[in-house]
């Protein structure tokens, strides 16, 4: 039914990562100090206006932003600036607007996996790499004898192309009658070989200059290292930051493009006020970064890109770091850095009544394509709110995480709830008398804590305190060795998850539903990797003279298998028991209805959907089964097994249908409930 390649996610990775180009130092003082240095403006949105009536003022751009429909309005304020409010009504999965980044980069680690132009995923076969830089990779372009397609009477061909197939750079642009004998067959499918072709081509406008300057990158950095490692391309951030300043070069500084990029916020001001911190150091870096990439060694070098001082330099990277979304497949993995103006004018709240998503689109055309969904209903002149961060952290992470990128203090409900306002179940714990109420998890500044239901008073708070310490401890550090030292990193998750429910923590609270989500995350990985011995050795593989041999005192061949099988099913179950949890952290702490609680689900439907290593004997009565409870998931009998566990998957996988109601995650899960309607 459902395999486990298919559930294999990649993991969260940060995008944004500073890489200083090889060619500019980072100790070089000339791009450091005039960050520094840069003559401050004064800022129109600090959250010194808390005690201000929040006044609102609908703002026109003249031809500027005209993707935003008229179902949306850009106000200002003078507490939080320019937002998007809405004149009309959304119900939730309603779509506000979709729009294509004016730039996108994929992740280093996505390059070799991804389309550079419309983000589709492939492989060896179907992308094919830039011969220039031997970095990007596009959705597979034909040979350039195949190019071209039978329209209108005529053999066009597709022009310019670009030969991938060799080194020269071949430019088409005539038309041509199909002579005799043209085997028109050939082109009998004129759009898939146009769409073949078109990633390539249409990147290269912005490639043509990324290209020389890769090739150029890799020079330099190749000359300057003798330890003979592997040179890595600039980060995403550094290559969407050069694509804006070709982009911007091309078109000049008074196009809308350019103009609408000029128009998102600038946190100049602030950033010199933070000299030395790490935020002005990734500024710093990105600055350098950029610089070197373009191949100049000054600042003063930026001048054809329209960067005619250091102050504007500044605004270029804070704009970009203030601004800039990551792109996720529809399973909401990670790719990259993306910039779409118009989606960045919507303002941040914990508690969104809108998401951004990545949806495949129909065309290739506007892909990757960025979508702003609502979660909620929306009312007219309500604000569009969406979440700039992992809003499952805890307040005082979310606070510092907005503070050090954003440069403001959120005062959202959830942030600034009301007096007498339910216990967040981010930072909750049970009720010590188990009386089914909530107590707000202590801290080292008020350790005192109650139920908020019955009043029992939670005695031992100095041993939840040391838990949630050492939980967040350990929940660091799975992360940093998730991926050079997995085995450390699940029993890490795993230890510090049963420690923390000892404690009484609820699933939804922090760091429990970090921890738990990376465990699920690292066991589906565990399943489906083909090289973990523990998991994976085949029944034919136990009948190898290798196993054979390796056959203790006491074992036969058969005992062997079965017991590899016993190991398979359990690591089935554990992956199982963990997505359970996770996806009920989940629903503690997002709204129905957030892609991130229905791809939990999902991805639970499926670990259930899939086929039981260890199968229950045959002899077991369906039907009594069927109809007996459903086992608690903390009950030793949970996940049940057989045809109870087949039941619970088809529920758990239609209320992730229901909830995805967004994107094309929902086509994972209808390929999953196929099985079912097909009996
Ligand atoms: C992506 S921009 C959003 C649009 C922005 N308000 C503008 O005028 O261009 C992000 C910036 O908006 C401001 N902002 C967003 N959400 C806010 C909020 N809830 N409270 C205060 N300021 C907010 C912060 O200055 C933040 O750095």
């Amino acid at each position: 039914m459902s395999d486990f390649k298919t559930l294999k996610s990649g993991r969260k990775q940060r995008s944004f990562v500073p890489q200083t180009a090889q060619t500019v130092s980072a100790d070089s003082p000339t791009v450091a100090d005039a960050i520094m240095e840069a003559p401050t403006e004064p800022q129109r949105t600090e959250d010194t206006a808390a005690s201000q009536a929040k006044t609102l003022e609908t703002v026109s751009y003249e031809g500027l932003f005209s993707v935003i429909p008229q179902s949306l309005e850009i106000k200002e304020s003078t507490e939080t600036g320019r937002s998007l409010y809405s004149t009309t009504i959304f119900k939730p999965g309603d779509i506000l607007f979709s729009v294509k980044p004016h730039v996108a980069a994929l992740s280093i680690s996505h390059l070799d996996r991804y389309c550079s132009s419309c983000f589709g995923e492939g492989d060896s076969s179907s992308l094919k790499r830039c011969t220039g830089c031997k970095t990007v990779m596009y959705c597979s372009p034909v040979s350039p004898a195949f190019i071209g397609y039978y329209h209108d009477h005529r053999f066009e061909i597709a022009g310019p192309l670009f030969g991938v197939f060799s080194e020269h750079v071949y430019q088409f642009s005539e038309r041509t009658d199909p002579g005799q004998g043209d085997s028109l067959n050939l082109w009998s499918k004129p759009n898939l070989l146009w769409s073949m072709i078109e990633c390539q081509q249409r990147d290269w406008s912005l490639h043509k200059n990324e290209c020389t300057a890769l090739q150029q990158w890799f020079k330099a950095a190749s000359a300057e290292r003798s330890d003979g490692q592997e040179v890595r391309p600039p980060s995403d951030a550094i290559r969407c930051l050069g694509r804006i300043l070709w982009k911007r070069q091309k078109l000049g500084a008074s196009h809308t493009w350019s103009k609408e990029f000029d128009n998102m916020q600038s946190h100049r001001s602030s950033l010199s006020k933070d000299a030395g911190s790490f935020n002005s150091e990734v500024h710093t870096h990105l600055a350098h970064g950029v610089v070197g990439y373009l191949g100049l060694t000054s600042p003063e070098q930026l001048e054809p890109y329209g960067i005619h001082s250091a102050a504007d330099l500044v605004d270029l990277v804070s704009r970009f770091t203030t601004n800039t979304f990551t792109v996720t497949t529809p399973t909401l993995s990670p790719l990259g850095a993306c910039v779409a103006p118009s989606v960045a004018l919507i303002n941040h709240s914990c508690d969104p009544n809108a998401v951004i998503v990545f949806p495949r689109a129909e065309s290739k055309d506007v892909e990757p394509l960025l979508q702003v969904i609502a979660l909620k209903h929306i009312q007219p002149g309500e604000e569009i709110l969406t979440s700039y961060i992992d809003t499952t952290l805890p307040r005082e992470l979310r606070q510092q995480s907005l503070k050090e990128t954003y440069h403001f203090t959120c005062r959202c409900p959830v942030c600034a709830p009301v007096p007498g306002a339910p216990v967040d179940m981010r930072e909750a714990m049970w009720c010590p008398k188990k009386c089914g109420g909530l107590c707000v998890l202590p801290t080292e500044q008020d350790s005192f804590t109650r139920c908020a239901k019955c009043g029992a008073v939670v005695k031992d708070t100095d041993a939840v305190l040391d838990a949630l310490r050492i939980g967040q401890e350990a929940l660091e550090k799975a992360e940093r060795v998730q991926d050079s030292d997995p085995k450390k990193a699940l029993q890490l998750t795993e230890n510090l998850g049963q420690i923390l429910i000892s404690a009484g923590l609820v699933p939804g609270a922090h760091p429990l539903l970090a921890l738990t989500r990376l465990q699920t995350s690292l066991l589906i990985s565990k399943l489906s990797s083909a090289a973990d011995p523990d998991v994976d050795m085949e029944v034919e593989e136990v009948f190898s003279p290798q196993v054979q041999q390796d056959v203790g005192a006491g074992q036969t061949p058969a005992s062997v298998a079965a017991e590899a099988q016993k190991e398979k099913q359990n690591a089935l179950d554990d992956a199982i028991r963990a997505a359970t949890r996770a996806k009920t952290g989940l629903s503690q702490v997002l709204v129905y209805g957030h892609p991130v609680r229905g791809v939990a689900a999902a991805e639970l439907g499926k670990l259930l959907a899939v086929d039981e290593p260890a199968p229950p004997q045959p002899n077991l009565d369906v039907n009594d089964n069927l109809n007996a409870p459903m086992p608690p998931p903390n009950s030793p009998a949970y996940p049940p097994r057989g045809p109870k566990r087949l039941k619970l998957a088809l529920e758990v996988l239609v209320e992730a249908w229901k909830e995805l109601v967004v994107g094309d995650a929902i086509v994972g899960v209808e390929k999953e409930l196929g099985v079912w309607r097909e009996g």
